[in-house]
């Protein structure tokens, strides 16, 4: 394997992009929606980049300079100067931070992979680099696999499993009951909205203090 995959929890973390540009803005969208406070430099801003300006991201518009980066959780180089770009990397490397570098994949620490994002669900594509069109495609194909339906489910799943887990850890018995309810088709029920199903469902397999709408009238993570 050419990469190392991970999920990063960078909520509440600084991160720098530079370059104002619609890759720039792309790459700031991804990081805002994460929770990250986004700080954008560039010394000019295209219009998509600049209806970004919110609580989490704010744009500088000047020149960048190598104190920029400092105390950043990660650096992402996304302006059109090839040789900028490069310092930046530097720039990261000197203050150990790590770096994306948006037209030069071999001197990234990282690459970014396309995402399909339903809720707690997420599925990341990546070509490793040799086809950004190709990982996109990839991305819309699973889109349509993947429906809204499976952030629904998720939330399901991940609350039962907080209320079970609450109660005490039998790893064996509660694999049981998971793979049961997956197995016992909740996916399609939670697509046609058959409560009446679901919670006889639920009933069946985990007892009468299991209810749909309160199990997912909350967030998991909560
Ligand atoms: C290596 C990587 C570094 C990184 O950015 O992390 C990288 C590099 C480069 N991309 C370039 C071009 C394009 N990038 C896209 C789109 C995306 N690019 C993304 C990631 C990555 N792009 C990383 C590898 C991902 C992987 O392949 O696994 C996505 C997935 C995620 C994101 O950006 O958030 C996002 C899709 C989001 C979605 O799902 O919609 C499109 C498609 C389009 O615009 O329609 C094109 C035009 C078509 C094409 O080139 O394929 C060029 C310029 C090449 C040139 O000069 O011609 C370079 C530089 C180079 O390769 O040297
Ligand atoms: N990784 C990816 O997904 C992709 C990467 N690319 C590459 O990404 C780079 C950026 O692409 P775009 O956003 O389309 O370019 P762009 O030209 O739209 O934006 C680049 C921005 O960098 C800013 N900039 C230049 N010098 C600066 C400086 N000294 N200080 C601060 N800001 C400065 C410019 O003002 C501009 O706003 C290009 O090198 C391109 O080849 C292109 C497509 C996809």
């Amino acid at each position: 394997m050419k990469y190392y995959p991970i999920f990063l929890d960078i909520k509440d973390k600084d991160c720098l992009v530079v370059g104002g540009g619609s890759v720039g803005a792309r790459k700031a969208v991804t990081l805002e929606k994460c929770g990250a406070n986004v700080t954008i430099i560039s010394d000019r801003f295209s219009a998509e980049c600049d209806r970004l300006k919110s609580s989490r991201i704010c744009l500088e518009k000047k020149e960048y300079e190598k104190k920029d980066a400092k105390g950043m959780f990660l650096v992402f180089a996304a302006t059109n100067n090839a040789d900028l770009n490069r310092q930046i990397k530097a720039d990261a490397l000197k203050l150990n931070i790590l770096c994306n570098v948006a037209d030069a994949p071999d001197k990234s620490d990282f690459i970014l992979p396309s995402i399909v994002d339903r809720g707690d669900l997420m599925v990341a594509v990546s070509t490793s680099g040799s086809s950004p069109a190709m990982a996109k495609k990839i991305r819309q194909a699973l889109e349509c696999h993947f429906g809204p339906e499976y952030a629904k489910l998720l939330q399901l799943m991940g609350n039962i499993r907080k209320k079970l887990l609450s109660s005490g850890h039998a790893p064996d018995d509660h694999k049981q009951v998971f793979h049961t309810l997956i197995g016992k088709g909740i996916l399609e029920l939670i697509e046609s909205n058959d409560e009446i199903n679901i919670n006889a469902i639920l009933w069946d397999v985990l007892g009468k203090e299991y209810t749909y709408q309160d199990l997912v009238s909350s967030r998991s993570d909560e």
